[in-house]
């Protein structure tokens, strides 16, 4: 493969077009080759040593079941319409009834929407909580979100007192919800629902979502020994938290939550353990934990571990994968590639950090932690005297003049706060483990629009692209802390954003100089023309096989191509223009919350795999604008080879390699020609982006031609 790039290198080199002649398109060529062949080698780094672990959780719980440390466990969530309060409290209940003793797990809401929807959610998630815990663990259900539970029916055999216990669980959950649902459908909270606890009090007027005082309520006290279930047993802690917001404070997105997180839980548990979830991402695996505390715990290793992260599996993926939401390969190779490198990166979800090196300590040599030393403190402080103590560390006040997002917990100022945390965190000397069970730890709901999924992309590259400029640049800042390995790794993603100029040339040049009967590639009978072929079709046949055994279908494959085009050429252009932008201070950070919900027609047409576009998104505009040249310059391409004028003769031998990628990229988007031409669904592509996308190749084509010479 490498010996075909150099190939393709050398001739681009010693066939530049002489000059006066317009060499630039094919310098454009050879600079985006160039690229594509250094990209090609950093993402073999994460193939040269992949690392598979497993665990011995019975051999935790001898050893350790008496000293098994706390762990306190943080969920996000920022807006209730579209992150519905019932989807959180499922992702909050399964958490709370981990195969983990409960008086040692304190789980903390952090709601970003400042929202009293969410507030009641959670108080009747605790409620329900009562009965649900000992439910899971007496009868050692699986999944443990309720929602996800019961999704399924009760399959026999079941015994008489499972059956009945089922029905009767079930019944309360479904009080819950549409409990739960009551105010959200009339859009307010009854006085009657008011009365029941005096939390809500502080939602007066003034309370919007960007402006308003810290609210924290202890909703489940782990340390009140009346904090039981039905069967008499422990409950976890349960806090609700919204930290203060004023528009003069920037809140710092997740990161902000988190950070504001870190800082309350140390006052209320203080675990040496947290564990991290998105509200979309339910625990999957009752044992979670267990498998977790393996890796912390382990004698010889486990000292040197800061985090352990689980792959996002999602639960909400077609069968083909239509929109490449689930990384497939990258779940599969990148990521143990990684490990064998010392660390996958931090993902946001599902991982399990150390406080300690979560809040920004180094790993030295020699370094233990005193798991005994952290079993729970006992602190003689009412409820009240704990929540008004612990209120004050969610503050905006409360990070001034501090390392807070710089040097301590979770990072300021990135798009993907999450990875840039990870990295900081494997710069201070330590490592970090993949770990993906055999049953899913955790599983999550992904976008199912396209535009949804190419503005998560945007923030994603973008957020990488920073990280490329930042002061723990794997590719610019080394501290001898992180393997090359690792950093090539890392490069993959933080190199997104800039993949997409040399894209954008290879789907718009070669068709424009088609069009106009210009060759860019070696003749068919030229020997030079077999390296470009080797190279295309080992490239792809490698690709197609890492998918295939990675678990995709064959469609899923090709669906990811599509994916990759489209990523490559709209996501990762904005997320590069909008980092410029930042750059030269027009513009500033934001984070585009994906939505969790959708309405019934974009749901059936997602289950039935059909693009979803429906507006005139700017990235629609170029999407499409792409697909249309290509298939104008078949065209075009086809004319001049059939039809020219004797004197300009076009030999069809010169330009077989450009009616091969403009065919290719015509078949890739047989969904945008759909979209455009034949449906008139909601999810179609509208009149004005087919209108705008026309006038952009009238544009190309007309001024192809002055750019580009036949004599090329
Ligand atoms: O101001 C904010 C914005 C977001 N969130 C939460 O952050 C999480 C992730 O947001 P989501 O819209 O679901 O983004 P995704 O693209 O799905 O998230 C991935 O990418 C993010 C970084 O871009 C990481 O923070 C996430 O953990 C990771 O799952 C959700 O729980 C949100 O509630 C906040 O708490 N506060
Ligand atoms: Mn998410």
């Amino acid at each position: 493969m490498f010996l075909g790039m150099c190939s393709i290198w050398f001739y681009r080199w010693n066939h530049v077009p002489e000059t006066g002649k317009r060499p630039w398109v094919w310098y454009g060529m050879f600079g985006a080759e160039l690229f594509f062949g250094f990209y090609w080698v950093l993402s073999q780094s994460v193939r040269w040593r992949p690392l598979r672990r497993s665990t011995f959780k019975e051999r935790l719980s001898h050893r350790y079941e008496n000293k098994l440390p706390n762990v306190d466990i943080f969920v996000c969530t920022a807006d209730p319409t579209i992150e519905p309060p019932l989807l959180v409290v499922n992702t909050v209940l399964s958490v709370m009834a981990y195969d983990y003793p409960s008086e040692k797990i304190g789980v903390y809401l952090s709601d970003d929407g400042g929202s009293a929807l969410t507030f009641y959610a959670l108080l009747e998630a605790s409620r329900f909580s009562k009965h649900w815990i000992p439910f899971c663990k007496k009868f050692n259900v699986e999944p443990r979100s309720p929602a996800a539970y019961f999704s399924t029916p009760l399959r026999p055999p079941a015994s008489d007192l499972f059956a009945e216990e089922w029905q009767a669980v079930k019944k309360r959950y479904q009080v819950m919800e549409s409990r739960i649902e009551a105010p959200i459908k009339s859009g307010m909270i009854s006085e009657e629902i008011k009365a029941e606890h005096e939390g809500f009090s502080e939602w007066d007027a003034k309370v919007t979502a960007r402006n308003h005082q810290t609210i924290l309520k202890i909703l489940l006290d782990g340390r009140d020994p009346e904090n039981t279930d039905v069967d008499g047993r422990p409950l976890p802690t349960l806090v609700y938290l919204a930290r203060e917001k004023r528009p003069q404070y920037p809140h710092h997105f997740k990161a902000g939550a988190m950070n504001a997180l870190l800082r309350v839980s140390s006052a209320i548990s203080n675990a040496p353990i947290i564990l991290n979830v998105d509200c979309d991402m339910y625990s999957n695996n009752s044992e979670a934990v267990r498998d977790a505390l393996c890796f912390f715990m382990d004698e010889e290793k486990g000292h040197e571990f800061a985090y352990v992260q689980h792959p996002q599996s999602l639960i909400n993926v077609t069968k083909n994968n239509i929109y490449h939401n689930r990384l497939t390969v990258i779940d599969a190779k990148d990521h143990p590639g990684a490990d064998g490198f010392g660390g996958p990166m931090y993902i946001g979800t599902g991982c399990f950090h150390r406080r300690r090196s979560l809040c920004g300590r180094e790993y030295w040599k020699g370094y233990k932690e005193d798991w005994s030393k952290n079993t729970a403190k006992k602190s003689d402080e009412s409820v009240t005297e704990l929540e008004k103590r612990a209120k004050g560390l969610a503050n905006c006040a409360a990070e001034e003049n501090s390392h807070w997002g710089k040097k301590v917990g979770v990072r300021y100022g990135c798009a993907v706060e999450d990875v840039i945390t990870g990295l900081s965190i494997q710069r201070n000397g330590w490592k970090s483990v993949y770990f993906n069970p055999p049953r899913s730890g955790f599983l999550g709901i992904g976008p199912i629009t396209l535009e949804q999924v190419l503005i998560q992309h945007k923030r994603w590259s973008e957020g990488h692209l920073q990280i490329v400029l930042s002061d723990c640049s794997p590719l610019f800042r080394w501290n001898g802390k992180i393997k090359i390995g690792l950093r090539m790794a890392y490069s993959i993603y933080n190199l997104w954003a800039t993949t997409s100029i040399p894209a954008l040339y290879y789907v718009i040049v070669p068709a424009l100089c088609l069009y106009n009967g210009t060759p860019v590639f070696p003749k068919m009978s030229s020997p030079w023309f077999v390296a470009f072929v080797y190279v295309i079709v080992a490239n792809h046949m490698n690709g197609l096989f890492e998918s295939l055994w990675s678990g995709e279908t064959l469609q899923g494959w090709w669906n990811m191509l599509r994916m990759m085009i489209f990523k490559r050429t709209t996501s990762y252009l904005f997320g590069l223009v909008n980092t410029i932008l930042k750059l030269s201070g027009f513009s500033k950070s934001s984070f585009v919350v994906t939505a969790k919900v959708a309405d019934e027609e974009v749901n059936g047409r997602y289950d039935r795999e059909i693009m979803e576009f429906g507006s005139a998104s700017p990235m629609f505009v170029i999407i499409a604008a792409i697909a249309l040249l290509n298939l104008v310059s078949l065209c075009g391409g086809l004319k001049a080879v059939l039809f020219a004028p004797s004197n300009e003769f076009v030999d069809f031998d010169d330009l077989v390699l450009q009616f091969l990628l403009c065919g290719f990229l015509i078949l890739i988007n047989v969904p945008v020609y759909e979209a455009l031409f034949f449906r008139r669904d909601e999810g179609s592509l509208p009149a004005a982006v087919m209108l705008r996308s026309l006038v952009f190749v009238v544009l190309a084509c007309s001024i192809g031609p002055l750019l580009v010479t036949k004599s090329l």
